[in-house]
């Protein structure tokens, strides 16, 4: 017995290790345990077609996402982008395809995330479930949620595994979990992590893996890149705090190691559609740094807890090759924290935190 010491907790526990005799005709009961859902965006289940018209369709039917009318959005959708895209984004897929696994990167890292934080919080609490899931994609949040309360877990905290807020990450991960809960006859007492875009503990671990990467390269970068995925400059402008929260960051993580605006310059990447997005642009920045005569950079991204397509395929790749066709010599990616110890420290330290008064 760890922590547990009143009655009615000694209680559940005896009803959970089959101690207790229910009167016949009484509904199975389990209850006493804590689930802690960690979620990431998404996933195709393989790089074909079909695969990645299914997930896209997911992904771009969320109204979170796209927020157009329906009505003007759903024949560009199903007319064109389900037509063309899930061809161009499977071969983008295929280049960092885990073959080993047969999954997608974000898949792989977020599963490791998974289980070591399981492993840390055993060691603080054994009433604690960690599972995983996906809002996009497999496994999904309502199996995983659904898994929880079989399992006998009547707390929930929800982690959104997105440093900075907004409604088309965050929110919609949160929904999909408001949604699940509306079905329920015993709701799980619920929490939701908030964003963390300026905590010590994550500016600490950012400057901690540039460090270790900058220690790591041949050469010197001039400028250090932050990336982060754009939004369209439209949301912004409806109060979605996404930029602020990007900027504060950066921010943050310029005066933690002590560097000017010229050191660690903040750009927004993965524009989708003709609206214009958050700027400046990734790819614009890098090309136009080359040509200024720029040699060497390395650019990393605060806002992916886990490299995926945006950041290998992305930055690792495209802006690499951005960069060196217009005269730059040296292009460094550092990774995201990923399930690293910094990574895993961030991720452990904000779950026991939210969980305080539960543990
Ligand atoms: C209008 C479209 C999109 C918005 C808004 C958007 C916001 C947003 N996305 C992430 C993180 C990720 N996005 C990823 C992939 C991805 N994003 C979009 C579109 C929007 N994203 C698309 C169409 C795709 C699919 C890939 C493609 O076809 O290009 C991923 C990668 C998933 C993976 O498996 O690797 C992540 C992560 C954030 C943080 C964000 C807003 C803040
Ligand atoms: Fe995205
Ligand atoms: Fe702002």
């Amino acid at each position: 017995m760890s922590v547990m010491d009143s009655d009615s907790e000694r209680e559940t526990r005896r009803r959970q290790m089959g101690k207790v005799q229910l009167p016949s005709g009484h509904p199975g009961v389990k209850a006493g345990k804590i689930g802690v859902l960690i979620v990431n965006l998404g996933t195709p289940d393989g790089t074909d077609f079909r695969s990645m018209r299914r997930y896209l369709k997911e992904f771009l039917t969320d109204k979170r996402v796209i927020e157009w009318p329906k009505a003007l959005w759903y024949p560009i959708l199903f007319g064109i982008v389900l037509n063309t895209r899930p061809k161009k984004s499977g071969k983008a897929y295929d280049e960092i395809w885990n073959r080993e696994l047969d999954e997608s990167p974000l898949r792989t890292i977020t599963r490791s995330q998974s289980d070591k934080l399981a492993a840390a919080m055993a060691g603080i609490d054994d009433r604690i479930v960690v599972d995983w899931a996906m809002r996009y994609g497999q496994p999904s949040i309502p199996d995983k949620l659904a898994k929880l309360r079989e399992q006998g877990c009547d707390r929930l905290l929800v982690f959104p595994l997105y440093p900075q807020y907004s409604a088309s990450t965050t929110a919609t991960v949160n929904d999909v979990v408001f949604r699940e809960l509306l079905k329920l006859r015993w709701q799980p007492a619920l929490r939701t992590v908030p964003p963390y875009h300026d905590d010590p503990v994550y500016i600490d671990a950012l400057a901690s893996s540039i460090e270790k990467t900058l220690a790591g390269l041949d050469f010197e970068p001039e400028t250090v890149i932050a990336s982060y995925h754009g939004i369209p400059q439209s949301y912004f402008r409806k109060g979605d705090p996404y930029h602020c929260h990007c900027h504060k960051t950066t921010r943050l993580l310029r005066e933690r190691l002590g560097w000017s605006e010229d050191k660690l310059k903040i750009t927004f990447q993965s524009r989708f559609g003709p609206e214009e997005w958050l700027q400046p642009y990734t790819d614009k920045t890098v090309e136009a740094m080359a040509k200024a005569g720029t040699r060497n950079i390395a650019v990393m991204n605060p806002g992916f807890v886990a490299d995926c397509l945006e950041t290998l395929e992305e930055i690792a790749g495209e802006a690499g090759e951005i960069f060196h066709e217009n005269g730059g010599e040296n292009f460094a990616h550092i990774p995201c924290l990923n399930d690293g110890d910094d990574g895993m420290d961030v991720i452990r330290t904000l779950v026991q935190r939210e969980l305080s008064g539960w543990i």
